[in-house]
């Protein structure tokens, strides 16, 4: 079990549901990229966690989301309050079923700093193995939910399946679950739409048929280098987040010098080409250095100077001093176009020099 802790709160990750901490409320799903639907099934179990530490403190909650009423907590034992908790699987199902590496929207890391953030206190990775994908939508509520994470209330969205064969669903949960007296809060679908403003653009239809919000969906709005729709449907900027480590060193040669990025294997990159991005550079905030650092990034073989790689690389603006060895968060802002092979450097820097510039247009305008 590890205790990860940043900003002086923290999320328990336990490798298995018997090494939990319990009692739990629990959100169930992937969760990859915890996107604007993840949160809404997530909120339901930190307003648990909420409600029950008000009952505690003599105080009685204020809304209730459950469709089943809330039984209070037995507060006589030192740690009755559920811990909020996101059950996921590890590895990705599919990864499990194809057996083929599955590249993430938030690799293990990223995903636990996100649940942090949003509030949780704890992160189970069940191991997707041939024993879990076999067990009845029966034996997954009595065994896991029940005995090993001594559930005491669970979230999903609507679409939610689960157990051998993916043959349970969320109401199937709820009925189970009732048999226990866990209530089962059952999230509705949230879409993109939901969160376009009247005059907003809707989906390129030929993206997808439906505008439910899912990973899916997010995956292909960064493959076709679609950025403000990526950022609309994940509720905040994707993110890359890597080490310095040392490239060629030819960048600085033509006046860009540039930050090459060591991201997670498994991290999901967006379509090849140059971004508008903002970073910011772990732990370098000060008073007299701004959070966010504009900048360009780079994703790609370098054809121009016969790179045999790809490299994500970035060129911040007005900054000078060593990156190596820091971590840098990168934001995406906006596509600007596709890696070119060009004739020569000079060719190259001058190429650069107007990504820097339509970059600056669109933070000045934009940001
Ligand atoms: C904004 C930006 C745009 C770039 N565009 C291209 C490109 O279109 N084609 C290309 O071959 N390399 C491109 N590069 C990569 C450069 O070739 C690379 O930065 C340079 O070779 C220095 O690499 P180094 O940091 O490993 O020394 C771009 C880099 C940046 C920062
Ligand atoms: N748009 C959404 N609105 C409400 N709930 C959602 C939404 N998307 C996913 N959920 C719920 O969040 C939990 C985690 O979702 P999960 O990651 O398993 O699926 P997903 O986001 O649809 O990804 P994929 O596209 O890979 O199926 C599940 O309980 C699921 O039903």
């Amino acid at each position: 079990m590890l205790n990860l802790s940043q900003n002086g709160s923290s999320v328990w990750v336990a490798a298995a549901a018997e090494l939990a901490l319990t009692p739990t409320a629990v959100a169930l799903g992937k969760f990859d990229g915890v996107h604007l639907g993840h949160q809404r099934v997530i909120q339901p179990i930190l307003q648990s966690a909420i409600a029950e530490q008000r009952w505690r403190n003599g105080e009685t909650p204020e809304v209730n989301l459950s469709p089943h009423p809330v039984t209070a907590p037995n507060l006589n034992s030192p740690q009755k309050r559920a811990y909020s908790t996101v059950v996921t699987f590890h590895p990705h199902p599919q990864e499990f079923f194809t057996g083929q590496p599955r590249a993430l929207l938030t690799p293990l890391d990223e995903k636990v700093e996100l649940l942090r953030s949003l509030g949780v206190e704890q992160l189970v990775l069940l191991p997707f193995d041939k024993e879990l994908s076999a067990l009845s939508p029966e034996e997954f509520v009595e065994k896991i939910l029940v005995k090993q994470l001594q559930c005491q209330k669970i979230s999903v969205g609507q679409d939610f399946c689960f157990g051998k064969k993916r043959e349970g669903t969320a109401q199937d949960l709820q009925s189970l679950a009732a048999k226990y007296n866990i209530p089962v809060t059952i999230v509705p679908i949230k879409t993109y739409t939901d969160e376009l403003p009247p005059d907003g653009h809707s989906l390129d239809p030929e993206l997808t048929a439906d505008d439910r919000i899912s990973t899916s969906l997010i995956r292909q709005t960064l493959e076709a280098g679609d950025i403000p729709q990526s950022n609309i449907l994940l509720g905040r900027p994707y993110t890359l987040t890597g080490v310095v480590i040392p490239g060629q060193k030819l960048g600085r040669t033509i006046g860009f010098p540039t930050a090459n990025l060591q991201l997670p294997e498994d991290k999901f990159l967006p379509r090849s080409g140059v971004y508008a991005v903002q970073v910011l550079v772990r732990g370098e905030a000060t008073s007299t250095t701004p959070t966010m650092i504009q900048g360009v990034m780079n994703i790609g073989n370098r054809p121009t100077v016969n790179g045999t790689h790809r490299a994500v690389e970035v060129h911040l603006f007005n900054w000078s001093s060593d990156l190596y060895g820091k971590t840098l968060i990168v934001q995406l802002v906006r596509f600007l176009r596709p890696e070119q092979k060009f004739s020569s450097l000079e060719a190259l820097r001058s190429q650069i020099q107007q990504d820097c510039a339509v970059a600056r247009e669109i933070f000045r305008t934009e940001c």
